[in-house]
């Protein structure tokens, strides 16, 4: 039965992290990684999306044998050409819409640690060559995740996250999937500040949890800030906002209308893809156990964390559910104790989960 599902991009991604190490081409994607977040903590996980014809068929068997529910997942006939590059700077930043030729082997074997000019060069190279053909991107622009595209045996979930998607399909979908009583998250990605006013007024009507990281929060509400930001967007009518803050957690208005912020669980982050969508898996996994939002948060932060401890999600996907619980214990020991403390009791019926 599937209890979550998760819906958004699929895509292979090659990442140059912060300290030059590049990675191995990885199956990535906004609804990958949230599934993954969201399967550390439930059974029943589901993922609907979009794949072009050429998707590598393991990278897809290798999700359900991770144990992700795979039949939401269709593919179009055509192709795509091009792969996704990200370049992590010391700062956090990234650097994308960058591609290269998915049939070309990649310049250097992957776990080459590239030196400042060598991967420089590389990130202008890729940025100044001219497209010779489809990327995921513009795939996505064209074959954006529907609601048609939800399976009928994933309609009886009691939750969806809807990561970035073209907006007037994240919107449809909002709409379709809240009518059928499906409690939602959304994410609404780099197009946060394209929505017109009235498809966010309705998404947000829709949703029961919106996870902008915060340069998305800022796009969608230039110079408000972090607390007067989330406050606009609360009474713009989402009923819960958590804001991602990458490597310093997250942020909400807390119940005397302060900003509250919950830290990040400290790891060795080998890659930071994915981070912001494992967060939002975990959290919602959290809400659907708990109907919490702060033990949502430790969910999702938890999830987080494995997510950037590798390349690619497979290390997440991966992880056990007692490892997941031994981190999330570690994670409450970093907290305030009156944080930490009436959080305990919650977590004692994880057991059951
Ligand atoms: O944010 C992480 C994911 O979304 C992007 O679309 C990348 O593919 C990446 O895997």
């Amino acid at each position: 039965m599937i209890r979550l599902f998760t819906a958004g991009g699929i895509l292979l991604d090659t990442v140059v992290a912060a300290d030059g190490t590049l990675g191995p081409r990885s199956m990535g994607g906004n609804a990958v990684y949230s599934a993954a977040g969201a399967r550390l903590w439930l059974d029943g996980v589901g993922i609907v999306g979009r794949l072009p014809e050429n998707y590598p068929r393991e990278l897809v068997a290798q999700l359900a044998v991770a144990g992700i529910d795979t039949q939401g997942l269709h593919f179009e006939a055509e192709s795509v050409a091009e792969g996704e590059w990200f370049f992590y700077r010391p700062d956090g930043s990234r650097a994308d819409h960058l591609h290269a030729p998915l049939d070309e082997p990649p310049p250097h074997p992957p776990g080459t640690r590239l030196d400042a000019r060598t991967r420089g060069l590389l990130e202008e190279r890729l940025r100044l060559r001219p497209a010779a053909g489809r990327d995921f991107a513009s795939f996505r622009r064209s074959h954006p995740v529907r609601l048609e595209d939800v399976p009928a045996a994933y309609r009886q979930a009691r939750a969806a996250h809807l990561a970035a998607n073209r907006p007037d399909q994240q919107v449809e979908m909002a709409r379709g999937l809240s009518r059928e009583g499906i409690g939602l998250s959304v994410d609404p990605g780099s197009n946060a500040g394209i929505y017109p006013a009235a498809d966010l007024a309705e998404l947000f009507r829709a949703v029961r949890a919106f996870l902008p990281s915060e340069r998305e929060l800022e796009a969608l509400v230039p110079g408000f800030g972090l607390a007067a930001g989330l406050l606009h967007v609360q009474r713009l009518g989402a009923p819960i906002v958590v804001v991602k803050l990458g490597a310093r957690g997250c942020g909400r208005l807390g119940p005397d209308g302060a900003l509250e912020t919950m830290p990040a669980f400290p790891v060795a982050a080998v890659d930071p893809t994915g981070a912001g969508d494992a967060f939002c898996g975990g959290f919602l996994a959290g809400l659907v156990l708990f109907e919490d939002v702060r033990a949502a948060i430790c969910l999702g932060t938890v999830s987080a964390s494995f997510a950037v401890e590798a390349f690619g999600p497979f290390h997440l996907l991966d992880t056990s559910r007692h490892t997941a619980r031994a981190r999330l214990t570690s994670y409450l020991a970093t907290l305030d104790p009156a944080l930490a403390e009436p959080l305990r009791p919650i977590f004692s019926d994880l057991d059951a989960a």
